[in-house]
C-alpha cells in the first residue's frame, strides 16, 4: 500500500494512509510513526470548521493527556498548526464495539461480560481521575487486535472543579444513552449518568438493540424517564438483575462503579483473587530505562538529557516515540528505532533523525527559555502547509511532491523533509533509516458522527429524512464509470421511503445480505490479491484477504457487476443519492446541507469461497440509523433480485 499525500506538519514524522473514520469534528486517518514503524490513528481537525467547538477539542486533548489506561485510547502526540489540530492516537484496528455486536446479532452473556469488565475498568479509572465521560456508547469503544476495548471521544467529558461529587448541568451525549435526570434538565452527577449509559450499553451487548428507542425524541425521553424496558427471555436472571441495578431511574439507587468492581455478575467465573483491573498498567511516573537509552543513543544525547526531555510529557514527537517504544516493549517487540539506513538516495532518511534532534533541541531551548507556560503539548513549531488540501484516494498516484508554501515561517530549522539533503552518514554516529514502508491494515470500520439529534435536540427521524429525499426531484446524471478513482454520481430516483423502524436490527443486515442470492451464470474474474487487505484495482473489485472478512457479508453470486447494479438500484429506489467509485457505492443522506448519514457498500471478492461479498462501512451518522438503512437497502436489493 502506498502512503498518500501527507500534511506538511506530519512530513517526515508520520506516513499517512487511508481514512479510517470520521466524526462530527474530525477525520481519522491511518498513519505510521516513522521511527518505530508503528501504526497510529491520526485525528485531524480543521480549526476554522471547529469554530465554537474548539474549546471542546482542547478539553478532549487535556483530558487524554492526563489519562493513561489499558482501556482508554492513548494519546501520543498533538500537533497544532494555524489551520489544523492533529491528534496522534493509539491505533485500534478492529473497529467499533457497535459493529462487533452488529455482526453477531447479540453477544453471549460471557462475551458481554468480557467486554463489560473492560468498560467497568475504563470508567472506574476515568472517574478516579476526576472525569465523567458523558458519551459512553458502543460507537465510542474501539477494539484493538487483542480484543481489548479502548474508550475514545472525550469531547463531551467533564472534570468538575469540585470533584466527582459536584453536580453538572450541561445536557449532552446521545439521547438513547442519556440518564433520566440528565434529560429532565436537572443537575446531575457525571459518575451516575455514566453508570446509566453503561446500563444501556450492557443491554445493547446482551440484546442487540436499545432498551429505550424511538424515532420521536419526546417519546424516547418519556420511555427513558419511565425506566421500563423489555426483558427478553434469553436474559438470565442474573443479567436482568445486573441491568436492573444499572438502569435505576433514581440515580441514588443506581449501582456505583465501586460496587461494580466487585459485583458477582461482573466477576463470574473469575479466579477468586481476580479484580477488575481498573488501575493503569502504564507507568508515567517512572520512565523506562531501555526506551530512554535507545532514544538517547539514537540522537547522541546523554540519558540524563533524554530523561529530562521526556519527563516534560510534552506530547510532541519525543513523547510519541517514547510511548510507542514502550508499547513495543510490552509486546516483547524490539526496542529499537529505525536506523542504519540502507540509504535510499534522495529520501529524507537522516532528516528523520534531524527532526528528532531539532525537537529535542527545541525542547531544551524551551526549557531554558522557561516557555513552559505555552499550551502544554501543543506542537507549534510547524505551520500547516498542505493542510487544507484534501487527500488523494488510494491508488491515485504517488505521495505529493508539492513543496510546502514557504510563505510559512518554519521554526527550529525544521526544513520540510522533502527539501532536505540527506545527511552524510559519517556526520552522525547513528542515522535513522528511512522507515520501511509498513503495509498498514486499514481499519475495517469507520465511525458515526453524532447526528444533531444525538446532542439532545429534537430532529427528524431517519424515515422522514428518507421521505424528504424521495420527494427530491430526480437529477439525471451520468452513471458511467470511466475513472475508478473518482466518485461519480449515479442517477437519483425517487422511491419508497424507509419502512417503519424495526427495533430488532442487529444481525438482520447479515440476514438481508444472505438473501442476496444472485444466481446468474458464474463469470470468473481475475482476482487482484494484495499484500494488505484490499486494494483498488483498475480492472475489477477488490479481493478481501481471508483474515479481513470483517464487516463483509457473502452473497451467493459470482458476478460482482450484477451485485453492484442491484445495490445501486436498491439505494436509488430508496431515494438515497449514490456516488460510485469502482465497485464502491457511497450513499449519503443529508439534512440541510450537512450529511446526516454517509456510508459505503463495496462489492468485493471473497477468494476462499469464490463468491462476491459486500463490505459495509459507516462513514458518518448515527450507528443505529445506519444499521436500519443498510438493512432496508439490502432487503430491497434481495427482493428485486429475487423478482
Ligand atoms: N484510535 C483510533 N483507531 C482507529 N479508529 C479510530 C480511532 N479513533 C477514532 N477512530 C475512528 O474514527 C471515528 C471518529 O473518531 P472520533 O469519534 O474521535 O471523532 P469525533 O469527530 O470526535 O466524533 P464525534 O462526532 O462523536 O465527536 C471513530 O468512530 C472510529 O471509527
Amino acid at each position: 500500500m502506498v502512503p498518500i499525500k501527507s500534511y506538511c506538519a506530519l512530513d517526515g514524522f508520520y506516513e499517512m494512509y487511508d481514512t479510517i473514520g470520521s466524526g462530527g469534528f474530525a477525520k481519522v486517518k491511518l498513519g505510521v510513526h516513522c521511527l518505530t514503524g508503528e501504526k497510529v490513528a491520526i485525528k485531524i481537525m480543521d480549526k476554522k470548521q471547529l469554530g465554537d467547538d474548539l474549546p471542546r477539542i482542547r478539553l478532549e486533548i487535556e483530558a487524554m493527556k492526563s489519562l493513561s489506561h489499558q482501556n482508554v485510547c492513548k494519546l501520543f502526540q498533538v500537533i497544532e498548526t494555524d489551520a489544523k489540530i492533529f491528534m496522534v492516537l493509539e491505533y485500534c484496528p478492529d473497529g467499533e464495539l457497535f459493529d462487533y455486536i452488529v455482526e453477531r446479532d447479540r453477544l453471549t452473556e460471557d462475551e458481554a461480560r468480557h467486554f463489560f469488565r473492560q468498560i467497568v475498568a475504563a470508567v472506574a479509572y476515568i472517574h478516579h481521575k476526576g472525569f465523567a465521560h458523558r458519551d459512553l456508547k458502543p460507537e465510542n469503544l474501539l477494539l484493538d487486535d487483542d480484543q481489548q476495548l479502548k474508550l475514545i471521544d472525550f469531547g463531551l467529558c467533564a472534570k468538575p472543579k469540585g470533584g466527582m461529587n459536584s453536580h453538572l448541568e450541561t445536557c449532552c451525549g446521545s439521547p438513547a444513552y442519556a440518564a433520566p435526570e440528565l434529560i429532565s434538565g436537572k443537575c446531575y452527577l457525571g459518575s451516575e449518568a455514566d453508570i446509566w449509559s453503561m446500563g444501556v450499553l450492557l443491554y445493547a451487548l446482551l440484546c442487540g438493540y436499545l432498551p429505550f428507542d424511538d424515532d420521536n425524541i419526546a417519546i424516547l425521553y418519556r420511555k427513558i424517564q419511565s425506566g421500563v424496558y423489555e426483558k427478553p427471555e434469553w436474559l438470565s436472571e442474573s443479567s436482568m438483575e445486573m441491568l436492573d441495578q444499572l438502569l435505576q431511574v433514581d440515580p441514588k439507587r443506581r449501582i456505583t462503579v465501586a460496587q461494580l468492581l466487585h459485583h458477582p455478575w461482573v466477576l463470574k467465573d473469575c479466579n477468586p483473587s481476580y479484580n477488575v483491573q481498573w488501575e493503569s498498567i502504564y507507568q508515567t511516573k517512572e520512565l523506562d530505562d531501555e526506551c530512554v537509552t535507545e532514544m538517547a543513543v539514537s540522537v547522541g544525547k546523554s540519558r540524563k538529557a533524554m530523561h529530562s526531555i521526556l519527563s516534560d510529557w510534552s506530547y510532541d514527537y519525543n513523547t510519541a516515540t517514547y510511548l510507542l517504544l514502550w508499547k513495543r516493549k510490552q509486546l516483547s517487540k524490539s526496542v529499537r528505532l529505525m536506523r542504519d539506513q540502507q540509504s535510499i538516495p534522495g529520501t529524507p532518511v537522516s532528516g528523520l533523525k534531524r527532526n528528532l534532534i531539532d525537537e529535542m533541541n527545541s525542547a531544551d531551548d524551551n526549557r531554558r527559555n522557561s516557555l513552559k507556560n505555552s499550551p502544554r503539548g501543543l506542537h507549534t513549531s510547524l505551520e500547516g502547509g498542505l493542510d487544507d488540501v484534501d487527500l488523494l484516494a488510494i491508488g491515485q498516484g504517488s505521495p505529493i511532491e508539492t513543496q510546502p508554501p514557504f510563505s510559512h515561517q518554519l521554526n527550529n530549522n525544521m526544513t520540510p523533509l522533502a527539501k532536505k539533503r540527506p545527511l552524510e552518514e559519517k556526520e552522525m554516529e547513528y542515522v535513522f533509516a528511512k522507515p520501511v514502508s509498513v503495509a498498514p491494515t486499514p481499519s475495517r470500520k469507520t465511525k458515526r458522527q453524532s447526528p444533531d439529534h444525538s446532542k439532545l435536540s429534537p430532529s427528524r427521524s431517519m424515515d422522514s429524512a428518507l421521505d424528504d429525499i424521495s420527494k427530491t426531484p430526480a437529477t439525471p446524471r451520468s452513471s458511467r464509470v470511466n475513472d475508478e478513482n473518482r466518485w461519480l454520481d449515479t442517477p437519483e430516483r425517487g422511491g419508497a421511503a424507509g419502512s417503519k423502524s424495526t427495533r430488532k436490527m442487529f444481525g438482520s443486515i447479515e440476514r438481508g445480505l444472505d438473501r442476496v442470492r444472485l444466481m446468474l451464470t458464474p463469470r470468473r474474474r481475475q482476482l487482484h490479491r494484495t499484500g494488505g487487505e484490499t486494494e483498488f484495482s483498475s480492472s475489477g473489485p477488490n479481493v478481501v484477504d481471508n483474515k479481513a472478512l470483517y464487516n463483509v457479508s457473502t452473497t451467493s453470486s459470482r458476478d460482482p457487476d450484477f451485485v453492484l447494479s442491484e445495490l445501486r438500484r436498491a439505494l436509488q429506489s430508496k431515494g438515497i443519492p449514490v456516488k460510485q467509485k469502482g465497485y464502491t457505492l457511497r450513499g449519503r443522506i443529508t439534512e440541510g446541507v450537512r450529511a446526516k448519514l454517509s456510508f459505503e457498500l463495496e462489492v468485493c471478492l471473497i477468494p476462499r469461497v469464490d463468491v462476491v461479498g459486500i463490505r459495509r462501512k459507516r462513514l458518518k451518522g448515527d450507528a443505529w440509523c445506519y444499521k436500519r438503512v443498510c438493512e432496508e437497502v439490502l432487503r430491497m436489493a434481495s427482493i428485486q433480485t429475487a423478482a
